[in-house]
Parts: structure tokens; C-alpha cells; sequence
């Protein structure tokens, strides 16, 4: 449990974040970091004045440091806070935190109970100086856990302001363990934005043509049959998982924002992020 001058650092700190939005996953490995990624990436790019945060809540496996190209960085404490790592270097517009950046070595794993994983999340979003953002979107772990129900905890003042997006594949077994994410959202009275159905289809590295190699389609019926959103589907991009999983690192001229504007996923995440912001607004 919070104390009352916790949550209140809590709430001012992300006072001036206009919308925070949970990218949440039934299962392991369905893509959920690498859409959190691409959410960031393209509401960054969806306006030259958009201000971006990414928290990675993924504590035992945190990503978000890798699929940047900034693992090689730290935070640093300021006497107002610790400062986020810049994924667009000087831009200053897309800040990532996550546990990744405070590990003394690449590959070291956080092995924490609850308490001490609620402690950090509540210092993430009470210790970052995070300034003002259109958007912070947060990765979670698969699942519902602990950090699920921390998040909720500490964010329950700014309901207005929350929101999620769930992520699938076009497996059933994948299917099957989005209705348990759905009922954790209608458990807490989180609304969600909608669904993406990540690796559907595989898109042609040499002319991006989309081939639908296993069943595909399952997500925007779930999402239909449930009433949420059908955000989109994403292909299993070959272009996407060389960049995420170890692409350019030089921030100057925000290469990784360059090289993601050429891949086959981006041109269909934009209609997916259209999707989100005609829902935030
Ligand atoms: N559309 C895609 N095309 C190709 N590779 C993808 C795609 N989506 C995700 N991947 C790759 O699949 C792997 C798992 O993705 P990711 O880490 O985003 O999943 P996750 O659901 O966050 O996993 P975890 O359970 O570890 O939290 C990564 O190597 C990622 O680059
Ligand atoms: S989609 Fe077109 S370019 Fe790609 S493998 Fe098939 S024929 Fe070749």
C-alpha cells in the first residue's frame, strides 16, 4: 500500500502527462514491446511537437532500452528527479526509463517480489522528470501480475487520463488469454483503446506484399464479438525485427525513427495510431 504523500508525488509529477496509455499482452512473446515501440515511434512522428514517454514496467525482462538502441546508457539523478534516457538524443522528445538502464550489466536479471516491484514502479512514476507529454506509454509484463495491479494502485486518480491497448496474435491459445486481460481491464474500469493482431501474416522482405501463411483475422473478430476496437493487424516483418532487435544506436538524426518510416510495418501502424488518437480525443 501507498502512503497519501506517495501517491501525491504520484499525481503531481504526471500532472502535466496529457494521456497515459498500458500496453498489455495475455501471453508472453506476442509482440507487446515491439508495439509499444511503434506506438511511441509513431505518435512521435504523428505531429513535430508530439512529446513522447515509454516506461518499460517489464521488470524481469525489460526491452525497451534494446528496441531504442540506447542500452549502452544511464539515468542519472538530478536533484528534481532522475533524468530519463532521450531516445531522439537532443530532440528531447521521446524519454524511456525503464529497469534496463539501472542493471550494472547488460543481461542481469531483476529477481524481486512484489513489494520491491511495486516500490520501483512507484518510483518510476513518482521519481522520473518526465515534463510535459502528450503521451506515456507504458510496457507491462504479459499477463496480469503484480505490476499490473501496482500500476492500477498508483494511477488510480487519473482515470480520465488511462487507457489500454491489447496485444495479440492470431493463435487461438493467444486469443484465449486475451478475455483474461479483458477482464482484468473491465475489473479495474480501464477502458481499452483496442486490439492489434501482431504477426499476422508475414510481409515480403523484397516487395513488402503481405502473405497470409496461418490463420489471420481472429483478433478483429474477438474484438467485434467483445465490443473493443480492432485497432489493426501487423505481419511478421523481417525489416522490423533486425532494427528493433539491435538496429542503428546513432540518436543525432534519430536514425531508428529513419530507418522504422522504411519498413513495411510502419506504413500500417500509422493507420493504427490514427486509430488511437481519434479514440484519446
Ligand atoms: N511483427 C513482428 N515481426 C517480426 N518480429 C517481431 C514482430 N513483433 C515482435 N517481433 C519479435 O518477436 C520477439 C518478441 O517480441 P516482443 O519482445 O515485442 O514480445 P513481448 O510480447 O513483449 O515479449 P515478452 O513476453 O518478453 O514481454 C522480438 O524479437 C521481436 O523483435
Ligand atoms: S511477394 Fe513478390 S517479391 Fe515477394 S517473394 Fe513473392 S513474388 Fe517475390
Amino acid at each position: 500500500m501507498s502512503t497519501p504523500a506517495q501517491e501525491s508525488a504520484v499525481t503531481r509529477r504526471l500532472q502535466s502527462v496529457k494521456h497515459i496509455i498500458l500496453v498489455l499482452s495475455g501471453k508472453g512473446g506476442v509482440g507487446k514491446s515491439s508495439v509499444t515501440a511503434q506506438l511511441a515511434l509513431s505518435l512521435y512522428a504523428s505531429s513535430p511537437t508530439a512529446r513522447v514517454g515509454v516506461l518499460d514496467v517489464d521488470l524481469t525482462g525489460p526491452s525497451i532500452p534494446r528496441m531504442f538502441g540506447v542500452d549502452d546508457q544511464g539515468v542519472h539523478q538530478s536533484t528534481s528527479g532522475w533524468v530519463p534516457v532521450y531516445a531522439d538524443g537532443a530532440g528531447a522528445r521521446l524519454a524511456c526509463m525503464s529497469v534496463g538502464f539501472l542493471l550494472k550489466k547488460k543481461g542481469d536479471s531483476v529477481v524481486w517480489r512484489g513489494p520491491k516491484k511495486n516500490g520501483m514502479i512507484r518510483q518510476f512514476l513518482s521519481d522520473v522528470r518526465w515534463g510535459d507529454l502528450d503521451y506515456l506509454v507504458i510496457d507491462t509484463p504479459p499477463g496480469t501480475s503484480d505490476e499490473h495491479l501496482s500500476l492500477m494502485e498508483h494511477l488510480a486518480g487519473m482515470h480520465e487520463r488511462l487507457s489500454a491497448v491489447i496485444v495479440t496474435t492470431p493463435q487461438a491459445v493467444a486469443l484465449m488469454d486475451v478475455m483474461k486481460c479483458l477482464s482484468f481491464t473491465r475489473a479495474v474500469n480501464l477502458p481499452v483503446l483496442g486490439l492489434v493482431e501482431n504477426m499476422s501474416g508475414y510481409a515480403c522482405p523484397c516487395c513488402g506484399v503481405v502473405h497470409n501463411v496461418f490463420s489471420t483475422g481472429g483478433g478483429e473478430e474477438m474484438a467485434k464479438k467483445e465490443e473493443i476496437g480492432f485497432l489493426g493487424s501487423l505481419p511478421v516483418d523481417t525489416e522490423l525485427v533486425s532494427l528493433l532487435d539491435g538496429g542503428p544506436t546513432s540518436q543525432t538524426e534519430f536514425a531508428l525513427l529513419e530507418a522504422y518510416k522504411k519498413t513495411p510495418s510502419a506504413k500500417l501502424f500509422e493507420n493504427i495510431v490514427t486509430g488511437v488518437v481519434e479514440k484519446l480525443t
